[in-house]
């Protein structure tokens, strides 16, 4: 009968989960091994683990899809079957699983080890992207000096990864046909679990876009007035170059010379870092403490013996963060080539909120050991980062002297974290809706350029700063593309940790509605057990539960909405509507000089 069916049901789903808990455990270790040791060996080594792993998930795979599951009772039974007869990527025949992998680790070692030549120096051709190029955009306010940087690194690390690329996209879209998938942006997707997630990612641009048009607009008037109207045009898109960061994603480097009110004090931590003497473990040990004052669980010993937090000199590795769940309950690593800055000090949080999940989800099947979408898992860490980055706390940790709160310091304050905050979501919504496209065959590989570009200028108001060609390919210049890394989890995160901060704050009792003494952009939780235990009980959830359900646990909201966001930045809105009124600055950019397609 079903109720012994079920039983059996049961009996059966936890050991898989118990086996496929040590198969997780083996093949990350043997991830770790190649990604903190870039070697042709550790390569092999690697993508032998996972030959031989997808193997016996095939042959699990076999026995789990017997089970009538569709009829059980008991809801989470039900989701781990439905979880475990997905088998994902070990769908392929061995021969093209081993081709998927080579073609993924061989773009990703491309870009962990390119090196470039100084604009300063042509003799000198070691520079990496971590410190060095990246350095080099946060300091530079010479636009030829960053117009070659720019231009080097998209040869290097862009360009030499097409053939790969277009590799992985077919081998990719077959696992996913495998997967009874139309094609991997339907699987990407799948991960989100509601029917109009594209939609949704529409309508949410649609409520931010007036918000960036106002803040690109008076970004656009500062650096005109910095370059000249030769290189900064006043109805053009910006060009891509000038804004502080390689793919122009976070516009934080340029805050010295654009803010509102240049006479009051810079609020740039990485000056006072260093004058201190932060290293990248006191950076670490901070966040360590913001956890735990939350009542939040401490990093356990191992993460302090097995992480690696400088970039090594005696080899290569994938210098771009990571945090590691070794799916053994004890084991979680960060890998990190920490710089001591005010970028870093945000990241070291970030991962670090990973790592919390990790420890808050731990007693979870190993099946639902995951963020309750992607999205939840890249916003933990940055929900406590907008406390950290709070005037508040930076003074209370020494960062800044005393400033008393003014008008115009506070919309100083809103600007550092719109242009971080803003101006990152339409680059997010770019870099997937382009792979959207790619996967559904919309993008062809010779055109796969030229729609990356006419999708950054329609949605972010960027433009190259030389003309591109199909002997380019941009988009794999940026990490995850060429890591394989979906993108939208990243667009949902800095959405919904607005949702997140703003009930957080509320529960610690630091924000209170029209109550100008306890203001969201001052809000810092430190210390807030309240806050931290409805944080806990969220992220205990992992993924067992749909993420509406983990959304309402803490924030009484079933949907990810904007209006975390557009609350947080009012403010600064109105601030920049009045500032371009004033200016006359032109709202929104013209399609750029050339046709792309
Ligand atoms: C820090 C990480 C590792 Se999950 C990262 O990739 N982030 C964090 C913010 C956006 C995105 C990026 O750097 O592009
Ligand atoms: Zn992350």
């Amino acid at each position: 009968d079903l109720e012994a069916l079920e039983h059996e049901g049961r009996e059966y789903i936890m050991q898989l989960d118990v086996a496929t808990g040590m198969r997780k455990h083996l093949a990350i270790l043997a991830e770790w091994e190649y990604t903190a040791n870039i070697t042709k060996e550790n390569e092999d080594k690697w993508i032998q683990v996972r030959v031989d792993l997808s193997q016996q998930e095939k042959r699990a795979w076999e026995e789990t899809k017997m089970y009538r599951w569709q009829d059980f009772q008991d809801f989470t039974l039900r989701r781990m079957f439905k979880k475990y007869t997905q088998l994902g990527v070990s769908a392929l025949p061995d021969d093209k699983y081993k081709m998927l992998m080579r073609s993924v680790s061989g773009m990703e070692a491309n870009y962990a080890t390119a090196k470039i030549c100084s604009y300063k120096n042509a003799s000198k051709c070691d520079l990496a992207l971590e410190p060095d190029i990246t350095e080099i955009f946060a300091t530079s306010q010479d636009p030829e000096e960053l117009k070659d940087t720019w231009v080097q690194w998209h040869k290097a690390a862009g360009a030499r990864a097409r053939a790969n690329f277009t590799e992985y996209v077919n081998l990719y879209n077959e696992a996913a046909h495998l997967n009874n998938f139309k094609d991997v942006a339907e699987w990407w997707q799948s991960e989100y679990e509601v029917p109009d997630f594209e939609e949704q990612l529409a309508k949410l641009w649609s409520d931010v876009k007036p918000l960036y048009e106002q803040l690109h607009a008076y970004v656009r008037k500062r650096l005109r007035d910095k370059y000249g109207d030769q290189i900064v045009s006043a109805r053009g898109p910006i060009p891509a170059h000038l804004l502080g960061n390689m793919w122009a994603q976070t516009w934080n480097n340029i805050e010295s010379f654009t803010r509102p009110y240049p006479d009051k004090k810079e609020v740039d931590i990485t000056q006072s870092m260093k004058e201190q003497n932060y290293t990248a473990l006191k950076m670490f040990q901070m966040s360590d403490e913001f956890f735990r004052s939350l009542n939040l669980t401490a990093m356990p010993e191992k993460f302090w013996n097995n992480s690696i937090i400088e970039k090594p000199n005696d080899r290569e590795i994938v210098c771009h963060a990571s945090a590691w769940d070794f799916f053994d309950g004890e084991d979680f690593r960060i890998k990190m080539c920490t710089s001591v800055n005010r970028e870093h000090f945000r990241t070291v949080h970030h991962e670090m909120g990973h790592v919390q999940y990790y420890l808050q989800y731990k007693n979870q099947p190993f099946v639902f050991r995951e963020g309750a979408n992607p999205g939840f898992h890249e916003a933990v860490g940055d929900t406590i980062a907008l406390s950290v980055s709070s005037p508040k706390h930076l003074r209370r940790v020494g960062l800044t002297q005393g400033e008393a709160e003014d008008e115009q310091t506070e919309i100083n304050q809103l600007y550092k974290m719109g242009i971080d905050k803003i101006v990152f979501l339409p680059f997010a919504y770019t870099l997937d809706l382009f792979r959207y496209g790619v996967f559904r065959g919309k993008t062809a590989p010779e055109d796969y350029n030229c729609h990356y570009w006419k999708l950054r200028e329609e949605l972010q108001g960027v433009e190259p700063p030389v003309n591109r060609t199909e002997e380019d390919f941009d988009a794999a210049a940026k990490y995850h593309v060429s890591a394989n890394v979906e993108y939208a989890r990243y667009y949902v995160s800095f959405l919904i940790q607005f949702q997140f901060h703003r009930a957080l704050c509320q529960l610690a009792g630091e924000y209170v509605p029209e109550d100008f003494t306890k203001k969201l952009v001052d809000c810092d939780i430190f210390e807030s057990v309240a806050a931290g235990n409805a944080l806990g009980n969220m992220l205990k959830m992992g993924s067992s539960k749909p993420w509406p359900d983990a959304m309402e646990v803490l924030t009484g909201q079933r949907a990810m909405k904007a209006d975390g966001l557009l609350e947080y930045f009012r403010p600064l809105h109105d601030w920049l509507k009045a500032e371009n009124q004033r200016t006359g600055e032109f709202i929104g950019w013209e399609s750029s000089k050339t046709q792309y397609c």
